[in-house]
């Protein structure tokens, strides 16, 4: 008799799961007992499998999530005949479940001393079991499988999405103690039959709750530089029929040489991955990656390629095709994709047929040109028919003409052309900085699900980590459906790892969140690659980058007192709800921007009554008075703003100095582009600008231009929220952030857009804060642990979902006029901040690190944002030291209170 399959082995897993059970007794015995006894009066149910099953074992060197079937996987064996007969005694009346109990259990009575007691109360045991409600019935149907966890008197008996689905306290050790493979016993109101034994190691890692998830196929792949040659006759099965062998063999060569020095050469599939793929029967032939390409990728790249073969064509995890390319920014993932889509479009390790036709990549609008620039870049116009889709070249002409063989569509463009994307079949996806779809509710990912293309490719410079639910949408899109549903992932994962680090967790809380951690990187670390800079790096000029603490003007501290002094600061600190401290913060930024951007806000707003807009007039009051009675923003002056006093001498060294270097202008307003804009047209700098507004088509174009050596425009006006992501701006080799947002990742990302691969000349960072103002405020923000914790290195984070306490706000809302630079004084460095101090004798760098996953990680990250400590290592200066090498700094330092520089890649300037 065989019982009918909890959903577990319906669905192929067998993880620690018995097949089958044995013939009847157990269940025909425990049915006696049901009729004989009122059910709410029976706890257990020995039984004495005497027979043998089949179990299903995981073989170590796969792994737990095998649902392939491999000859270790259903091997017999004989189930130990431990215990015979059964008895029955009163369960303790402490039960809180259904007693009173009748618990039938091994025959041995035992005497547990005190210490023995106490041993006992701490002894956890995990039993794999499959449940349903109390029957009598001969064919039991299993509702589900769960995780049984017994501890001293009590149990859980947990499902496998992790929810508790019964528990009790209370019982006997000896009754609990006896419990075993092979037992059927009625549980907390649930009959159960306990399958298997879990090991603690399996339950702290969360991998006794995985219900086929596939497998890794290959645990340690990368095997990219092994090389082997097909030989034709070779083949792993024999091929069907004659006509088919003809037609295979003249199709198995590599389509390159294998064996010159340089190849590249993909891991060949194993024998379950033929099995599973190779149904025809072709030989085995080597994909290797066309030389033409090869000769210009550096080594991570090369690696990167055979990563992304093995994810997509399910090497890594049986049944899985979806691969996250984290790698920082600048590190070339675009040119990885097209390698691997010119490798799978031309190529196949199966008689050498291409594994792909059509290819999809969604890209941000400000992009698309430049995935085109770059498939001509790297594989020029002849080989590979690209297709982007603009206002003028509708996906329809795609359809139409089939030699195109790349669709490269915006976002936007997709949504609105999804019906007829959905239409065309394409073989694989790449989604270029995908770490918009982390929200599986927004329309861009339901949309991009409903893509029926199995192999799907994520690509991001922003790590993929640091909140734990977007992480499982960015999972679950490449993957569905292997880290489980929503809630159980949130069960068996994200809480305990929450709750793990949190300050009051116990010792076993740590553990299992520690353990549960591990085991979810090393789930998803099968298929997500990140690489650091410093990959690049020895490619790659030397990077000053410098910290600019320019005074204020003496028109910003009066009227920065004067908003300091107002009646919305005032209430803002009383700590009351809808406190109107964003207006306050915006117009302590414009006002350290320049304050003619002020003056237009208080014009602005004098005539409006909206009550928003009254806040904000209380906000303003009294202080058109500061201003000259016919102060006319549009005739700004450039003594008015501390920062715009440096930039002009920058500009003007930059322009003396480098005349044929340029230099990119990043603020996070168009309002202060537009003044910006304006002094380059003052001063007769040539600039090109790019922000929201600017239409699509026009960017790659704008870019470009500025990117040409023949090009004449010395300034690149960047609004870096609108254009930042994925641009390379490598003509320009000083980079200038005038203001500063509130997510580092913001301006990181606008830096890196000129130190990347291309970039020819010795890069250099300005980084200006006023002095003593918000913006130190919002640096060091920036810097400290405070502003990191959560998901702060996210594009999509804005000052709105910060939250502020009354402390925070007192803090942002005070003028420092007395120091040079408030977050050296914050720094506790020994230094008093006169002379040139480098730090060299502090603590080595400790890279603090906020990533949920991996709190011991220690690796260097650019995209993560500067620590405080670390900032101490860098040099720094006031702005009256005698000594200034830099002749760039030289010229500014009579506006500017306090430097901070560091030099990334100095050997390379030698
Ligand atoms: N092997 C290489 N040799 C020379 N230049 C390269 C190489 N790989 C990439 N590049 C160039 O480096 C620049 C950055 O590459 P790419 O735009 O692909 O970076 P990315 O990883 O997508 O960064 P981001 O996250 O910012 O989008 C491009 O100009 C690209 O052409
Ligand atoms: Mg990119």
């Amino acid at each position: 008799m065989r019982r009918s399959a909890a959903p577990s082995q319906l669905q192929g897993n067998s993880f620690k799961k018995l097949k089958f059970i044995p013939p009847g007794r157990s269940n025909s015995s425990l049915n006696e007992e049901i009729i004989s006894q009122s059910l709410d009066k029976k706890l257990f149910e020995g039984t004495a499998n005497t027979n043998s099953f089949v179990e299903s074992q995981n073989d170590p060197e796969i792994c737990s999530l095998n649902i392939l079937p491999t000859e270790k996987s259903i091997r017999e064996i004989h189930h130990r005949e431990n215990y015979s007969g059964k008895y029955s005694l009163e369960a303790s009346a402490l039960a809180t479940l259904d007693s009173p109990y009748t618990v039938h259990s091994a025959p041995k009575e035992i005497t547990v001393s005190k210490g023995q007691e106490e041993d006992h109360e701490n002894l956890v045991k995990y039993f794999s079991v499959v449940w349903c409600k109390p029957s009598k019935k001969k064919h039991k149907k299993w509702e589900g499988d769960a995780v049984l966890i017994v501890k001293g008197r009590s149990f859980i008996l947990k499902n496998l999405e992790g929810q508790d689905i019964g528990r009790g306290i209370g019982y006997k050790f000896k009754d609990l103690e006896k419990i075993e493979e092979g037992q059927t016993l009625i549980i907390g109101g649930k009959e159960i039959e306990v399958m298997g034994i879990i090991s603690p190691d399996d339950f702290s890692s969360g991998r006794c709750f995985q219900l086929g998830v596939g497998s890794p196929a290959m645990p340690n792949s990368s095997q990219g530089s092994k090389k082997y040659f097909a030989n034709p006759f070779k083949s792993v099965c024999k091929p069907s029929s004659k006509e088919n062998r003809q037609n295979d063999f003249q199709n198995c060569k590599p389509r390159h040489d294998p064996h010159t020095s340089n190849s590249l050469v993909m891991p060949r599939p194993d024998k379950n991955h033929q099995w599973m793929f190779n149904k025809n029967c072709f030989p085995l032939v080597d994909v290797v990656i066309d030389p033409y390409l090869v000769c210009h990728l550096r080594p991570h790249q090369k690696e990167g390629v055979v990563f992304l073969y093995e994810c997509v064509m399910g090497m890594r995890m049986n049944g899985r095709y979806g691969a996250i390319l984290a790698d920082e920014m600048g590190l070339g993932k675009t040119l990885q994709c097209i390698s691997l889509i010119w490798t799978l479009q031309c190529q196949g390790p199966y008689g050498g047929k291409p594994v792909i036709k059509k290819t999809l990549i969604v890209t941000p609008g400000s992009l698309v040109n430049n995935w085109r620039k770059e498939f001509q870049k790297w594989l020029g116009s002849e080989r590979i028919k690209i297709f982007t889709v603009d206002q003028d070249h509708k996906v329809e002409e795609f359809i139409k003409v089939t030699f195109y063989s790349v669709l490269i569509i915006s976002y936007e463009m997709l949504l609105r052309s999804l019906d007829q994307v959905k239409n065309i079949k394409f073989d694989l996806l790449i989604c270029d900085e995908g770490h918009r779809l982390k929200n599986s509710a927004i329309k861009t990912t339901t949309a991009l699900i409903s893509l029926s293309c199995e192999k799907r490719i994520i690509l991001s410079g922003t790590p993929v980590q640091n909140d734990l639910q977007e992480f499982f949408a960015l999972i679950d899109f490449v993957n569905p459906g292997i880290l489980g549903s929503l809630s159980s992932y949130r069960r068996i994962y994200e809480e305990p790892i929450i709750l793990s680090r949190e300050p009051s967790a116990s010792e076993e809380d740590k553990n299992l969140g520690e353990r549960r951690a591990a085991e979810l990187t090393c789930l998803t670390g099968l298929f997500i690659l990140r690489r650091t800079q410093e990959v690049i790096n020895k490619y790659l000029p030397p990077k000053i980058e410098n910290v600019v603490f320019c005074w204020p003007t003496a028109l910003q501290i009066e009227i920065y007192r004067k908003l300091l002094n107002s009646q919305a600061v005032r209430f803002c600190l009383q700590g009351l709800e809808n406190s109107p401290h964003l207006i306050c913060i915006g117009a302590l930024k414009k006002l350290c921007n320049h304050p003619c951007l002020l003056f237009s806000s208080i014009k602005e707003k004098e005539c409006s009554s909206t009550c928003d807009e009254n806040e904000e007039r209380r906000l303003y009051e009294g202080l058109l008075n500061v201003f000259p009675a016919d102060y006319n923003p549009l005739q700004f002056t450039e003594m008015e703003s501390g920062k715009l006093q440096v930039l002009l001498k920058l500009l003007a060294v930059i322009h003396d100095l480098r005349p044929t270097e340029k230099v990119v202008l990043v603020s996070n307003y168009t309002q202060t582009l537009n003044i910006l804009q304006e002094v380059c047209k003052r001063h007769g700098y040539t600039y090109t600008r790019l922000d929201g507004q600017t239409p699509i088509v026009q960017r790659q174009h704008i870019v470009d231009g500025f990117n040409s050596k023949h090009s004449s425009d010395f300034i690149f006006l960047l609004s870096s929220k609108a254009g930042g992501v994925g641009l390379n701006l490598i003509g320009g080799s000083h980079l200038i952030l005038y203001d500063i947002d509130w997510n580092p990742a913001t301006d990181i990302q606008a830096m890196s857009r000129v130190w990347r691969d291309g970039q020819k000349h010795p890069v250099h960072i300005y980084r200006l804060l006023t002095t003593g103002t918000i913006e130190e405020k919002i640096y060091q923000r920036q810097i400290s642990k405070q502003g990191l914790s959560g998901a702060v290195i996210d594009l999509t984070k804005t000052s709105e979902h910060i939250q502020f306490s009354v402390e925070e706000l007192k803090n942002l809302f005070t003028l420092h006029e007395s120091s040079r630079c408030v977050t050296h004084d914050l720094l506790d460095c020994e230094c008093t901040g006169e002379k040139d101090h480098t730090g060299d004798t502090w603590e080595k760098f400790t890279v603090s690190t906020h990533r949920q996953l991996d709190p011991h990680h220690q690796k260097s990250d650019s995209m993560k944002p500067l620590s405080m400590s670390q900032l101490k290592q860098w040099k720094h200066f006031p702005g009256d030291h005698l000594n200034l090498t830099d002749p760039f700094l030289q010229r500014i330092r009579e506006n500017v209170s306090f430097f901070f520089q560091n030099i990334t890649n100095q050997a390379a300037a030698k």
